[in-house]
């Protein structure tokens, strides 16, 4: 029996929640919030186009591909119900170790399909879709609550705007090829992020420079990124296959005992996210699943030096 299934993510999320610490920050969890997920899903269906594409490789890495060239990767309609359904796919994947999040033909993704917005632009509609797009990247986000030890990383070239930054924050690492720029262009758009950008960009870069970029519209460039910690790692052009070189990258994180780094994982997001005392619970039941477990032990018989 699958976990998940599309239709119907609330059942997921009380039948996963067992292992899950976030489970009491969960909202969407009426029959009122089901039917109205429903409801925009039908409508986002309405306007279709592009794809979110995943490989998952025997690696145990997959890489999600937003496809959408012709528009230079933004989201459709049909894209964010794909998003998803991908996502659900990456929360059954229990080969996955890692994650890369690209855009298609060589830049990142240009945001919600302005053709979409438009025809939805009633303040109704514009909550619905914003509340199924925060839901899906926060479950993109917490791939690990779902007993996975997924570390995700979104491989920014070109362009990263408006809702495609916001993408790249609900990654655990952004990469940056030479020539990229991320920059939140809502306040451009008479808008500020919806779909969870706002908050976790506070989270990775502090509320000065979220300001910064968000009051400011500021154009993040590699450098600026890496100053500000939104950037983990700029990727020069023409030095090599850029997927690749993210494989190589994120490999330094997965490799090793799946059960380590789901913990590993976990540990963190509890730390960033919920209050003191529910995260050091947290780290406690995590500290108990490796705790004599097979890595410790062998890392204790081997007598392991730290040199
Ligand atoms: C604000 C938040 C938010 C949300 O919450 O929903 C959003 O994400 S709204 C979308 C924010 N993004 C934009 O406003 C992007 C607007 N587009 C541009 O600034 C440029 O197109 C750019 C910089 C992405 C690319 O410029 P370039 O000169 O390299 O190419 P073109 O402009 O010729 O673009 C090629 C082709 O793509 C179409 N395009 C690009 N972005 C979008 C988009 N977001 N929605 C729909 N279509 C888009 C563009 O219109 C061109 O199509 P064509 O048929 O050739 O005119």
């Amino acid at each position: 029996m699958a976990l998940c299934s599309v239709g119907r993510p609330l059942l997921l999320n009380t039948r996963n929640s067992l292992g899950c610490f976030f489970k009491q920050k969960q909202t969407f969890c009426s029959k009122a919030n089901e039917s109205q997920e429903e409801e925009i899903r039908k409508k986002l269906q309405l306007f279709p186009g592009g794809s979110i594409d995943l490989q998952k490789q025997e690696s145990g890495i997959a890489v999600m591909t937003v496809n959408n060239p012709a528009r230079m990767n933004a989201f459709s309609g049909s894209m964010m119900t794909e998003l998803e359904e991908r996502v659900c796919e990456l929360e059954n994947w229990t080969e996955g170790k890692g994650l890369i999040v690209r855009g298609a033909a060589g830049t990142f993704c240009s945001g919600s399909d302005l053709n979409a917005v438009r025809a939805i632009s009633n303040p109704q509609d514009g909550m619905k879709m914003c509340m199924f797009m925060q839901k899906t990247l926060t479950r993109l986000l917490r791939l690990a609550c779902y007993r996975l030890p997924l570390i995700s990383v979104a491989l920014v070239e070109g362009k990263a705007l408006g809702g495609g930054a916001e993408l790249t924050t609900a990654c655990d690492f952004r990469l940056m090829t030479s020539d990229a720029v991320i920059q939140f262009v809502h306040k451009h758009m008479g808008l500020v992020p919806g779909w969870g950008g706002a908050a976790r960009l506070v989270r990775i870069v502090g509320s000065q420079n979220a300001l910064k970029l968000l009051a400011g519209v500021k154009k993040v460039d590699p450098d600026f990124g890496n100053e500000i910690g939104l950037a983990d790692g700029i990727l020069k052009v023409g030095e090599g296959d850029t997927l690749v070189n993210t494989e190589r990258w994120l490999s330094q994180f997965t490799k090793g005992s799946a059960p380590v780094i789901r913990a590993v994982k976990k540990v963190v997001l509890s730390g960033r996210e919920l209050a003191l005392d529910e995260a050091l619970t947290t780290e406690r039941h995590a500290f108990g699943t490796v705790w004599g477990g097979p890595a410790n032990l062998e890392a204790l018989a081997l007598k392991t030096k730290h040199k």
